[in-house]
């Protein structure tokens, strides 16, 4: 695991102010204030455990770029800082292959850092597909992004770039040109978005030349952004960073919205929405569970909340452990659901039952103790096809369950005769 940052900074104030950024980005670092002293610092570390380095452009000891040198060669993606924004150091700093670089200026620049360097941990395994005909373009983008440790994927037909999107999952952006072999980028752009909405795929239109439409007619087409070609280096990388992390705040408030807090498994909303877009029509052979923990309030008033919670996480284990390839949900309180399609009724009941024994069997830590617990369980199945009756079934059969003295698995016998 990366996790160290050299920061080699000029002198003790600005080490101070970069090396506590880099402890709120979760990250150690590794200061020093002269070349010399960084050299030191980092023979004394393994250099797998360098995530990045941050170097001022300017030390006491390395007045033009020398400490930024050292640490490219000694393989660190490597941040530049510089006292400000000035074009002749930017230069300068910029004929580098550096990351970045950030003039220590106000608050957003050291903002845009921590962001900076949270991103060169999560981007390697983050995917960028870049589509174009032209060589050198699509290298000068391709070195950009992997000094950013993108995972990049490099296309020259919209054909090609389909097909890496169908293979690797982890995909957040598409760059394309606009001139490609087998159809324009545009049309590209349009084809995409039939698969993948703005929220799941970003896609950036590139194109050179002066035509000041192409970027209008990129975005209507369904592109997220669009740069001019020669596009300035540090443009370029904001805008992706922007647009990746636009795609990741959307897929983690999805995440939130769809999961439960407590035990991380899906909530009853995205229960209904899974079974209803993967299931639109139910089969014949499948089956429905309610599972309702048996006098848990017990486990509360005996042990407190924070045993029950555990108790909850515990049973939600089992249930993905044992449930790897069914719909599972839970519910709410201490009840959950397991959707099992395609099963006949007879199989889901064994495994059912078998999963009842498995709870009463299993030795729940909490904090001070160990403790055990039951479960009751109502089935439905074949006789409907309708989501919303087959839970109304199985809360029948689950209240059955609770009045016929608990720890068992309950279904309408006179539904399911074949199978008695
Ligand atoms: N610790 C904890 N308790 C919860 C949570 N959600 C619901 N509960 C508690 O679960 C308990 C459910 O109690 P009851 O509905 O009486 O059910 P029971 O004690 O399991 O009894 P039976 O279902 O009849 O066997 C209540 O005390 C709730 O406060 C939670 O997220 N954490």
């Amino acid at each position: 695991m990366q996790q160290h940052v050299l920061v080699i900074e000029n002198g003790d104030n600005n080490l101070e102010i970069i090396s506590r950024l880099v402890r709120r980005a979760g990250l150690t670092p590794v200061g020093a204030t002269s070349l010399m002293e960084g050299r030191a610092r980092f023979a004394q570390n393994t250099p797998e455990t360098f995530l990045c380095a941050i170097i001022a452009y300017s030390l006491p000891d390395a007045p033009k770029g020398e400490a930024i040198d050292f640490a490219i060669n000694a393989y660190i993606p490597t941040i530049a800082t510089t006292e400000s924004l000035d074009t002749l150091i930017r230069d300068k700093v910029l004929e580098r292959d550096v990351v970045d670089y950030i003039p220590k200026e106000n608050a957003q620049n050291y903002d845009y850092l921590i962001r900076l360097i949270a991103r060169l941990e999560k981007n390697k395994s983050t995917g960028v597909v870049v589509v174009s005909t032209n060589r050198v373009q699509r290298t000068r983008t391709l070195s950009l992004l992997e000094r950013h440790n993108f995972v990049v994927y490099e296309c020259i037909t919209a054909s090609e770039a389909m097909s890496a999107l169908s293979d690797h999952k982890h995909i957040r952006l598409v760059i394309t040109d606009n001139t490609l072999p087998d159809m324009s980028g545009t049309v590209f752009v349009a084809s995409l978005r039939k698969a993948f909405s703005k929220e799941q795929l970003a896609i950036m239109g590139i194109a050179g030349g002066q035509g000041m439409l192409m970027s209008a007619h990129f975005i209507k087409s369904g592109a997220n952004d669009f740069l001019r070609i020669p596009y300035c280096h540090e443009e370029f990388l904001c805008r992706v960073m922007q647009n990746v992390e636009y795609i990741e705040s959307v897929e983690a408030i999805r995440r939130a919205a769809n999961t439960d807090y407590l035990t991380g498994l899906p909530n009853r909303r995205h229960f209904f929405y899974t079974v209803t877009m993967q299931h639109q029509q139910l089969s014949d052979e499948h089956a429905l569970a309610l599972i309702d923990l048996d006098f848990f309030k017990s486990i509360n008033d005996t042990h407190g909340h924070d045993a029950g919670d555990a108790v909850l996480k515990a049973v939600a284990a089992l249930i993905e452990f044992y449930f790897p390839d069914e719909i599972i949900s839970r519910f709410g309180g201490e009840e959950f659901c397991i959707y099992l399609p395609d099963t006949p009724f007879s199989e889901a009941y064994e495994r059912l039952d078998d999963f009842r024994k498995v709870v009463e069997a299993e030795a729940i830590e909490l904090p001070k103790t160990t403790t055990h617990i039951t479960c009751s369980i109502g089935m439905s199945g074949t006789t409907t096809q309708r989501i919303d009756n087959l839970i109304s079934d199985a809360d029948k059969q689950l209240y059955a369950a609770k009045n016929s003295g608990r720890n068992k698995v309950m279904f309408d016998k006179t539904a399911h005769l074949a199978f008695e």
